[in-house]
């Protein structure tokens, strides 16, 4: 059913829904046109349809290949509209649900379009926040590039920011569901709430638990290598097929981008990984800026043609599996309870959304408060480490029962959330001193042009 939109537009037919609102064909004046209808309970937001206007300049005019264009901004009404260019293809994420893991020169490809998509964005002062599979159209009417990837482009530049709006993530903090804001509290409700009023002003954290780079976590202000840290994290998962730090409840996974260090990918090229560490580094300022991992992606990718699909064992670890004495941390920690009742991995965005019908995508999940023993590491807050195929386990049936009462004594030092809270908060301090990289270049500082 045909619905206008302004005085301009007209909805056809709807793409797909997003946390944020349906997305619709639509038509211009200029032809054909996607048009992301947001939901009602945000467009009848007024202090969020005055942050759009206010910002609007800055994202009209964001005009580059990689980066989808936003034509318009449309109020009209109860409406609450972005126009942009119409990309005929699908969704990095549909993608990968397909292929589960892409060969290493078309998943390069893919982040070298992201990158620049990116550099653009970061000169014009503007962060994305949310770099993630879902946020990456790939333009199936372009030619492909190296390794026969679809051109990539990065959409929904600087949404999360704005819909990031002080009142909204009060309110969320407040409420007694879940919200966006749970896991932060979860995780450490002082060192986040004290953190967020201090540097951000009253804020929750905006963004999808997989791709947040620790430094928000942190409750630090967003800058420019927050998004570095997200594509690195997109790259790889379109390497591995899943997120380094992926895996449970919400408030596990961000603990683990703050306290746990990245397993190097079976088979994966040296020349890639230490990229993809680099830009995984800890401390911001370690990570690569924009146009270094764009220059650096574009240099790897003619030397992985042909390469296959990386090979990753993908079972799920044995319960009670834990690293030897002496194994580095990789990222896995204790599993403590049967496989069943680990729920499934999915990102979830940190934004309020909409449940039921609004939503059609398994990322929109609504979020529940991370218990004591999942933050503490247990079973549900489990990182999937890489193994390749055939590869042994870490640990064994064999060491399972040293390994329970292991488990058990870890717990009980580990088991509270205090501790948690104890172990986010000093890692603040540590996090803007150290960095698990050789560079000390300084953190770019990109002014976000989304603040009011
Ligand atoms: N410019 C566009 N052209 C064509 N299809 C689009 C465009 N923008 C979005 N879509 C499609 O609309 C669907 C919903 O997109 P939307 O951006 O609302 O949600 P999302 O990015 O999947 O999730 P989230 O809002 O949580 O980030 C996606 O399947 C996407 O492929």
């Amino acid at each position: 059913m045909a619905r206008k939109i302004g005085s301009r537009y007209t909805a056809h037919q709807i793409l797909g829904r997003g946390s944020a609102g349906t997305v619709w064909l639509g038509e211009g004046p200029e032809g054909p046109v996607a048009i992301k209808l947001l939901r009602e309970d945000l467009s009848s937001d007024q202090e969020l349809v005055d942050r759009f206007v206010q910002e609007r300049a800055a994202l009209l005019s964001l005009d580059h290949p990689r980066v989808v264009g936003l034509r318009e901004l449309v109020v009209d009404g109860s409406d609450l509209a972005l126009v942009m260019d119409l990309v005929r293809g699908t969704d990095l994420r549909t993608r990968l649900e397909h292929e589960r893991r892409l060969a290493p020169q078309a998943a390069v490809a893919i982040a070298t379009d992201i990158a620049d998509g990116l550099v653009a964005a970061h000169a014009a002062g503007i962060i994305h926040r949310d770099v993630k599979p879902e946020n990456v159209l790939l333009d199936a009417h372009a030619p492909p590039g190296p390794g026969g990837a679809p051109p990539a482009l990065l959409t929904d530049f600087g949404i999360a920011k704005l819909i990031d709006s002080p009142r909204r993530a009060a309110a969320l903090r407040n409420s007694g569901g879940a919200g966006p804001s749970q896991a932060a509290q979860g995780l450490g409700g002082q060192a986040f709430s004290s953190g967020s009023q201090g540097l951000q002003g009253p804020r929750g954290i905006i963004g999808t638990p997989d791709y947040l780079a620790p430094e928000l976590v942190e409750g630090l202000p967003p800058r420019a290598a927050v998004d570095i840290y997200a594509l690195a994290t997109v790259l790889y998962e379109l390497l591995a097929g899943f997120t380094p730090f992926g895996g449970g409840h919400p408030g596990a996974i961000l603990r683990r981008h703050v306290t746990e260090r990245v397993a190097p990918l079976p088979g994966i090229p040296d020349e890639l990984w230490q990229l993809i560490h680099q830009c995984l580094a800890k401390a911001p300022a370690s990570r690569l800026r924009a146009p270094e991992m764009a220059a650096r992606l574009r240099e790897i990718l003619p030397e992985l043609e042909g390469a296959p699909p990386l090979e990753i064992d993908e079972q799920p670890d044995e319960p009670y599996d834990e690293p030897p004495p002496g194994r580095s941390a990789t990222g896995t920690v204790p599993a403590a309870a049967p496989a069943q009742d680990v729920p499934p991995r999915v990102a979830v965005p940190l934004v309020e959304t909409s449940t039921g019908p609004e939503s059609n995508r398994d990322t929109h999940t609504s979020m529940r408060v991370p218990g004591a023993d999942e933050l503490a590491g247990g079973a549900h807050g489990t990182a999937r480490a890489p193994r390749a195929t055939g590869a042994r386990r870490a640990g064994s049936a064999r060491n399972r029962a040293a390994q329970a009462a292991a488990l058990r004594k870890r717990r009980v030092r580990l088991g509270v959330v205090a501790a948690v809270i104890a172990v986010a908060a000093g890692l603040g301090g540590w996090l803007a001193t150290s960095g698990d990289d050789s560079s000390s270049r300084p953190a770019p500082e990109v002014q976000q042009s989304t603040n009011p």
